[in-house]
């Protein structure tokens, strides 16, 4: 038998798949009107695979908007790396950028913020086809884009007749609907979702994160799915990434975050997830207010509000650190069942 020379095994090797987003140590900081510096993300890092939707959780002002915003270069970064589809972008002119645009999209919390009320759906929707040639390098015709309306709207169970009408004549769910549609256009492989959610009724809320889902299965779209709560993530989420002031304190698989969490922080959340069991315990919620992420606590950052904080935490800033495989906490002493 030959023996394959070493050039050609490598050649013949299965390729590890690659991450859509690999984000590496981002840091945004802000520079008040005093003077002072607001590091809203403080060095983060993780990696997003094709077709997974990672949910980022933690309280409001923990810098999940701010961050969401860097990995899709809607804010520059103030140090980091993000790297999208292979290309770093941290730096990349707008110009440049703009071509990434398609393949990158955002779908904000307030439905109707995001929409000129002076446009119609049908305007709106086609607007990017129009501006945005196909990815042959060709402009499309008036037939295409119209193809592609309709196309849209059964995507996101609209009538449509819905294309005819203005923003202000549809519910806050409609439209995230139509949101959706618009962040959908010209098929994108990454979305970030910034609490799309959390503005809606609750009976609502479950059907738009349900259409998130089915999309998701349907089209093998990528999602950055942010959510101050963790009953949101969880129903979508197949990893799930807890920020606190500014940096991730546990990162892993959704089951595992939810069932299994090492950090006293991820604990206190999960606690405050309702729950399905009529009569269960309802344990004591988060103590305390979140610190001023101007004036972080030294060490742990989050020692000041943790139920098992020794010495050590008010001194030594934990590092995210792998404790299972795919299992990362930032904490000096995890809870490991
Ligand atoms: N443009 C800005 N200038 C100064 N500070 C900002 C700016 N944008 C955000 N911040 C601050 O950065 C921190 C993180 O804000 P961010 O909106 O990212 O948090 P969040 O976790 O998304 O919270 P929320 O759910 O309330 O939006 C907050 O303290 C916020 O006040």
């Amino acid at each position: 038998m030959r023996s394959v020379p070493p050039n050609e095994q490598a050649a013949n090797a299965p390729t590890a798949p690659q991450p859509l987003m690999a984000v590496r140590d981002v840091y945004k900081t802000y520079t008040l009107k005093k003077g002072q510096t607001l590091k809203a993300v403080d060095g983060v890092s993780f990696t997003i695979m094709p077709g997974e939707v990672l949910g980022l959780v933690g309280e409001s002002g923990c810098g999940k908007s701010t961050l969401g915003r860097c990995l899709l270069r809607l804010s520059d970064v103030s140090a980091g790396q993000i790297v999208f589809e292979e290309q770093n972008i941290t730096h990349l002119p707008e110009r440049t950028l703009r071509a990434l645009r398609p393949r990158m999209q955002m779908v904000f919390q307030d439905s109707y913020a995001s929409l000129n009320p002076r446009r119609r759906i049908g305007d709106l929707l086609a607007e990017p086809l129009r501006v945005h040639r196909t990815p042959e390098g060709t402009r499309r015709n008036s037939a295409t884009i119209a193809h592609r309306l309709t196309e849209l709207m059964e995507l996101v169970s609209l009538p449509h007749t819905a294309l005819e009408r203005y923003p202000h004549e549809f519910s806050g769910g409609q439209r995230q609907r139509i949101n959706i549609a618009r962040a959908l256009v010209l098929a994108p492989r990454l979305i970030v979702a910034d609490e799309p959610v959390s503005a809606l009724d609750v009976s609502v809320q479950a059907q738009i994160v349900n259409l998130f889902a089915d999309l998701q299965k349907h089209l093998g779209l990528t999602y950055v799915f942010i959510a101050h709560d963790l009953a949101v993530v969880r129903q979508i989420s197949t990893r799930v990434a807890v920020m606190y002031l500014g940096v991730i304190v546990e990162l892993g698989e959704t089951d595992t975050v939810l069932h299994n969490a090492a950090h006293p922080y991820t604990i206190a959340l999960t606690q405050a997830v309702p729950r399905p069991v009529v009569g269960a315990a309802r344990p004591a919620p988060l103590r305390g207010e979140i610190p001023s992420p101007v004036n972080k606590p030294s060490g742990c950052r989050f020692h000041t509000r943790c139920p098992a904080v020794q010495p050590r935490c008010q001194n030594e800033a934990p590092a995210l650190r792998q404790i299972a495989p795919g299992h990362e906490v930032a904490c000096h002493y995890p809870v490991l069942k």
